[in-house]
């Protein structure tokens, strides 16, 4: 019987943890970095104790296929977390809710209404405009010689184009315009992603919340979010009652919140509409300003990549340089060494190394490794796109790669997962996308871009939180396409 026993219930390997506290030591400031270098001793899956959670790790394609699509359907529920739960009302969202029939039908239901083509279509004249200013403002900066901060650009950039698009473009001089409003997502980001004792020690850990101020700061910015939904969705009920027609995300949600649209459980909430503009905000505009800046730093370090990339948009675009000049939609499909560039950016520095974390709703077997109900899971995408077994030369920029090979980001091929796989998959893939490469190339159209003066090599040093994002920001030097 005790045979028996075991060959049932075979967990995966862990590396020797700590009382109380598990393997929570060993993550350090980059858990995706140290969870790899412990995938290379224990595995391609782990199971480690962080607190009270037990927590299994994915780390090679052949595994993430398991998770992903071979037995998504026992894992493809989310965790309780306290900081998602705040920010999202109560799991009123699609990000971080559960899985059932709520999550399926408001999902379905955004796919169709928000992150299709034809809206990713009708969002161009917006990038458009955005994009004209950043342009502008880029000029001065090149013909004043000072280096541009591209990290603040992008930010600013999908800030102005994921709002307007979310909310509206005549919104214009409210609450949109406030200076504070980046901060205000940033500051909701970076509690999502710092360390909340409560998530790991239940009963106890909010004694620790307390005292880091983390609580603290989690209900003021759960507070300033709420209240800029508030104002935002205020002034759409009064746009809509003096029937100023205009249909952005905030209008569809209001719509269906007053045709009382059923969604699993319940009617559309309020609290639900808020729920989904939080995930567009934090899921909408870090993603594409933070994978626009570590493909700009590639290049910049990359010259002959640099070169090629911008040859062929050039080359593409063709005749005498035109100042006002903005690449379509339709023309940056055409750029297949561009898009090459992107993958390569996301196989080296994928935006969420670690994924959103999952829950294990039934029993299963990964290799034969058997995972319980209620763990919480992990795909290690950072540590797939570094497998020698897999990517050769990993440390090395090569976008060439790419070529001849099928390889997209759709989440089949599970050696490149930027917007993961799976039922839990990112729903704004197209959107993500475009927004990537419509800025990338009419940037390097534009402007040749050098290192500041005086500064050898860009550091490719990773920030520490939810994302995995450049940790200092990345400075270049533009020079005028005209000036060339
Ligand atoms: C380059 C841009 C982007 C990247 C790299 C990215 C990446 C991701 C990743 C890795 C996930 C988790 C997938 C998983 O759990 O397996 C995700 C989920 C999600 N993303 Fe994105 N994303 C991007 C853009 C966007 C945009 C523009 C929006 C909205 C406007 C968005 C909304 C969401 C939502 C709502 C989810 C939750 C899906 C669910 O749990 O069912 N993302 N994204």
């Amino acid at each position: 019987a005790v045979v028996k026993h075991t060959k049932r219930w075979r967990l995966p390997p862990s590396p020797p943890g700590l009382p109380i506290i598990g393997n929570l030591h060993q993550l350090g400031e980059l858990p995706h970095q140290s969870l790899w270098k412990l995938s290379k001793k224990y595995g391609p899956v782990m199971l480690l104790k962080l607190g009270r959670a037990s927590t299994v790790v994915v780390s090679t394609p052949e595994t993430a296929k398991q998770v992903l699509k071979d037995y998504d359907l026992h894992c493809c529920s989310r965790p309780s977390v306290e900081g998602t739960r705040k920010l999202s009302y109560n799991y009123c969202d699609i990000a971080f809710s559960k899985f059932d029939d709520y999550w399926k039908e408001l999902r379905k239901l955004c796919v169709k209404e928000i992150f299709n083509t034809k809206r990713v279509h009708s969002m161009q004249p917006i990038k458009e405009m955005e994009m004209k200013k950043l342009i502008n403002s880029i000029t001065e900066s090149a013909f004043e010689k000072t280096p541009v901060n591209l990290s603040e650009k992008f930010l600013s950039l999908n800030v102005g184009v994921i709002c307007k698009a979310a909310f509206g473009v005549s919104f214009q001089g409210s609450v949109l315009d406030n200076e504070k409003f980046p901060d205000l997502v940033h500051e909701a980001l970076e509690m999502l992603g710092s360390f909340s004792a409560s998530d790991f020690f239940p009963y106890i850990g909010w004694i620790v919340d307390w005292f880091t101020g983390l609580h603290a700061r989690r209900e003021r910015s759960v507070r300033d979010l709420d209240a800029f939904y508030e104002q935002m969705i205020g002034l759409h009920v009064q746009k809509n009652r003096e029937g100023r027609g205009e249909d952005d995300f905030v209008d569809l949600l209001l719509r269906l919140e007053k045709e009382e649209a059923v969604l699993g459980y319940g009617k559309l909430t309020r609290n639900h509409i808020k729920g989904v503009l939080m995930n567009i905000l934090l899921g909408g505009i870090n993603t594409s300003a933070i994978s626009m800046t570590w493909a700009m730093a590639e290049l910049a370090r990359n010259p002959r990549v640099m070169k090629k990339v911008q040859s062929e948009i050039r080359d593409k675009i063709g005749g005498n340089y035109n100042k006002s000049r903005i690449i379509s939609l339709d023309e940056t499909d055409q750029l297949h060494y561009l898009k090459m560039v992107i993958k390569e950016t996301w196989r080296s520095h994928p935006v969420s190394p670690l994924l959103v974390p999952r829950e294990v709703t039934s029993e299963f077997k990964i290799n034969g490794y058997t995972i319980q109900p209620k763990t919480r899971l992990h795909v290690n995408v950072w540590a797939i796109g570094r497998d020698p077994e897999v990517w050769k030369d990993p440390e090395e920029f090569i976008p060439e790669r790419f070529m001849d090979c099928d390889i997209d980001v759709k989440g089949q091929h599970f050696e490149l997962l930027p917007f993961g796989g799976g039922r839990r998959i990112c729903p704004a893939v197209y959107m993500g996308t475009t927004n990537v490469e419509f800025a990338l190339a009419n940037l390097l159209y534009h402007f040749d871009w050098k290192l500041p003066q005086g500064v050898e090599d860009i550091d490719m040093d990773e920030g520490s939180g939810l994302t995995s994002h450049k940790k200092h920001d990345l400075l270049l030097a533009p020079v005028n396409y005209s000036d060339l």
